[in-house]
């Protein structure tokens, strides 16, 4: 029997190297993921992509910000950049999707949605900045852009450089979910949810607004894979495996988790604020949430992972 699993692309795991950033580079590396998931799918399972933009929409906000800076041109609001990736990676994994299906033989496409999600404008985290996006610093590069603007808010991530954060309030309602339930019970293979969705405020009028911030996708497509009633949630990110004790000497891979395990393990800290962290509060949102089962692994393991030979599983 076919099965339905929403799969989450990590933003980062689109940049496989810190000196290959070019959009041709990150085609390169959608297209390897597409060949990866299309596998997935031989192996019975229809799947809705959806995908991260922490460090696209912070390139693409830094952008702007420099044409202020140089030529007096107009910024564009964090809420625009997030709307700018979800057609631009949107549309890289669409063609590259649609590509792999024709090199297969497949009767099957892919289509992009540009999605909305509900946010509360009280939430706290627009008070908290916490959505690592754009480039990694090093700790003097970022000293250096802390005094070149003190409105930015800078921290380490993972021990992988400084980044800049930004509002990450949480998600509550997909505005576009039974148009992408319905076309995936038409047979289309579903990209949305782009970003964690386009944040958006429900009005007195009930008319909707964008507000500036971007929502973490993985807690977005955990809501996703909870409201169209998913069978599993796959996070595909830049490790095969989550670990315990990640980097250090005893670090130790999980192969099979229970729900309660799991959050032993975060009451433990072993997963990093701003990278794993949300990947397993989403996880075990879903399955609190009556999923029956999640995996995190890289994109080149996506078909050994599903075949159960490798990743993270977790299951009630
Ligand atoms: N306990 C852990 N196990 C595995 N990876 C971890 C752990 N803690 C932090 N990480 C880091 O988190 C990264 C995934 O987060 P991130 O790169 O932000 O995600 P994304 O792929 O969604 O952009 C991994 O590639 C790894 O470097
Ligand atoms: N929006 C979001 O969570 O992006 P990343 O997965 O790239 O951090």
């Amino acid at each position: 029997m076919t099965k339905l699993a929403v799969i989450a692309i990590g933003g980062n795991s689109l940049i496989r190297d810190n000196t290959r950033q070019t959009v041709e580079d990150q085609y390169d590396a959608v297209c390897e993921t597409a060949k990866h998931i299309v596998g997935m799918m031989e192996q019975g399972y229809e799947v809705i992509i959806t995908h991260g933009n922490g460090p696209q929409v912070g390139f693409i906000l830094r952008r702007s910000e420099i044409a202020n800076e140089v030529a007096g041109m107009h910024f564009v609001p964090l809420v625009a950049c997030g709307a700018d990736t979800q057609g631009a990676i949107g549309y890289q994994i669409q063609q590259a999707m649609d590509n792999e299906f024709k090199k297969r033989g497949m009767d099957k496409s892919a289509i992009t949605l540009v999605t909305q999600v509900v946010v509360d404008a009280n939430d706290p985290a627009f008070q908290k900045p916490t959505k690592p996006i754009g480039s990694f610093y090093t700790q003097e590069q970022s000293e250096k852009i802390q005094k070149e603007h003190p409105d930015w808010v800078m921290v380490s991530d993972s021990g992988r450089g400084y980044r800049r954060v930004v509002a990450s309030p949480l998600p509550l309602e997909i505005v576009e979910k039974d148009v992408i339930h319905k076309l995936v019970r038409e047979g289309y293979c579903m990209i949305a949810v782009g970003g964690g969705g386009i944040p958006v405020i429900r009005q007195e009028d009930g008319c909707f607004k964008g507000v500036d911030a971007v929502i973490d996708k993985d807690f977005a497509a955990s809501l996703l894979a909870t409201q169209i009633l998913a069978d599993e949630l796959i996070i595909s990110t830049g490790v095969p495996k989550v670990y315990l004790n990640y980097g250090k000497p005893e670090e130790k891979a999980l192969d099979r988790v229970t729900l309660a395990e799991l959050k032993e393990y975060v009451k433990e800290n072993h997963f990093a604020p701003g990278s794993m962290l949300p990947k397993i509060q989403a996880v075990i949102k879903f399955l609190e949430n009556g999923g029956s089962k999640a995996i995190i692994t890289n994109p080149e393991s996506l078909e050994e992972a599903v075949a159960g030979k490798t990743g993270t599983h977790v299951q009630l």
